[in-house]
């Protein structure tokens, strides 16, 4: 409730609460984690996640990426979005394990409502999506991108992309796996979500999760110039096709909201999936060590 207030103060105050500036026609507005740089004439906006180390959707995070894109909405002149990162070689580490790890149950159910919200307003946005993918992006990292129209990852052996939720002992929730469906078809993303696939890049084009690779100083050029052939479509017919495609699998989750909050409360409030997310969180402080 508290957050769902912040949430409308902070959307309509934004330039009290955010940072506005307007500088030779370009605009940015900057929550602390997300930044949209907007260029007028061209219609595009670039939305940078900076939620350092590693760009995890925390509930902050997800709050303030969720009313970024609200506004960019409401914008009339905006028809085209490049998601990307600040945090160098890494897109988003996905969802904040802290904020699936050792909380109640309450803030599960909250925590999933924003991640359900973040969603649903990016797989269905009018808007022309475009990732520019310079970095990890594991499980959520991932299915940002896949709510994006058109994907260009930097061609770094070091990068992996997909959701890889088996490999840390859970499950991905079934609008996950139905994006991941749409994307590259039934048997890839059986094997993948079974086996918790993370794809360099060469083998995620060849599977179809991205649908480009260039050089990593070209990520962001390859980007806007995807941009530009997509604005090139008229609108309404662009986003009417866009929602005869997506509408489906967004409803399947609509219709189901609640449940499906419950589902993953009582999910991840259980003490052998709790278990796993700590065995996950030791791992990936050893690897340091
Ligand atoms: C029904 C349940 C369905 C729920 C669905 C969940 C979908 C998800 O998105 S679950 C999250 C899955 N994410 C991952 O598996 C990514 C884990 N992270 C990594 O593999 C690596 O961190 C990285 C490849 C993204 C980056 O590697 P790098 O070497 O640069 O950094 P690290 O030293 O590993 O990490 C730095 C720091 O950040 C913490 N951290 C990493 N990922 C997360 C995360 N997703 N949530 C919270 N915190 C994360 C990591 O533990 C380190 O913390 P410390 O500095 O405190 O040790």
């Amino acid at each position: 409730m508290a957050l769902a207030a912040a949430r409308r103060l902070l959307l309509h105050a934004g330039s009290r609460l955010g940072r506005r500036e307007a500088v030779d026609g370009a605009r940015r507005f900057a929550n602390k984690r997300v930044l949209v740089e907007t260029e007028g004439p061209a219609g595009v906006a670039v939305m940078k996640l900076r939620n350092p180390p590693v760009n995890s959707l925390s509930l902050e995070c997800l709050t303030e990426f969720t009313i970024s894109l609200e506004k960019l909405e409401n914008d009339k002149s905006i028809r085209g979005v490049i998601l990307t990162s600040e945090c160098p070689g890494i897109f988003s580490a996905g969802l904040d394990l802290l904020e699936m790890y050792g909380r109640n149950p309450a803030h599960y159910a909250e925590y999933w409502k924003n991640v359900q919200e973040l969603w649903l307003r990016l797989y269905t946005s009018n808007m022309i999506l475009v990732s520019a993918i310079n970095g990890a992006s594991p499980a959520g990292g991932c299915l940002l991108a896949l709510c994006c129209d058109y994907r260009v990852m930097a061609d770094n052996p070091k990068y992996t992309i997909g959701l890889n939720e088996s490999l840390l002992g859970i499950v991905a929730p079934f609008w996950f796996k139905d994006m991941y469906v749409n994307t590259i078809g039934h048997r890839e993303a059986e094997r993948a979500l079974q086996l918790g696939t993370l794809f360099p890049p060469a083998e995620a084009l060849k599977v179809g999760v991205v649908d480009e690779l260039v050089p990593e100083d070209k990520v962001h050029s390859k980007a806007r110039s995807v941009m530009a052939k997509w604005l090139a479509i008229p609108d309404h017919s662009r986003q009417l096709t866009k929602n005869m495609m997506r509408k489906a699998t967004a409803d399947n989750l609509i219709k189901q909201r609640e449940a499906d909050i419950q589902n993953f409360t009582s999910f991840i409030s259980k003490d052998s999936i709790q278990k796993s997310l700590h065995m996950y969180l030791e791992k990936l402080k050893q690897k340091k060590g």
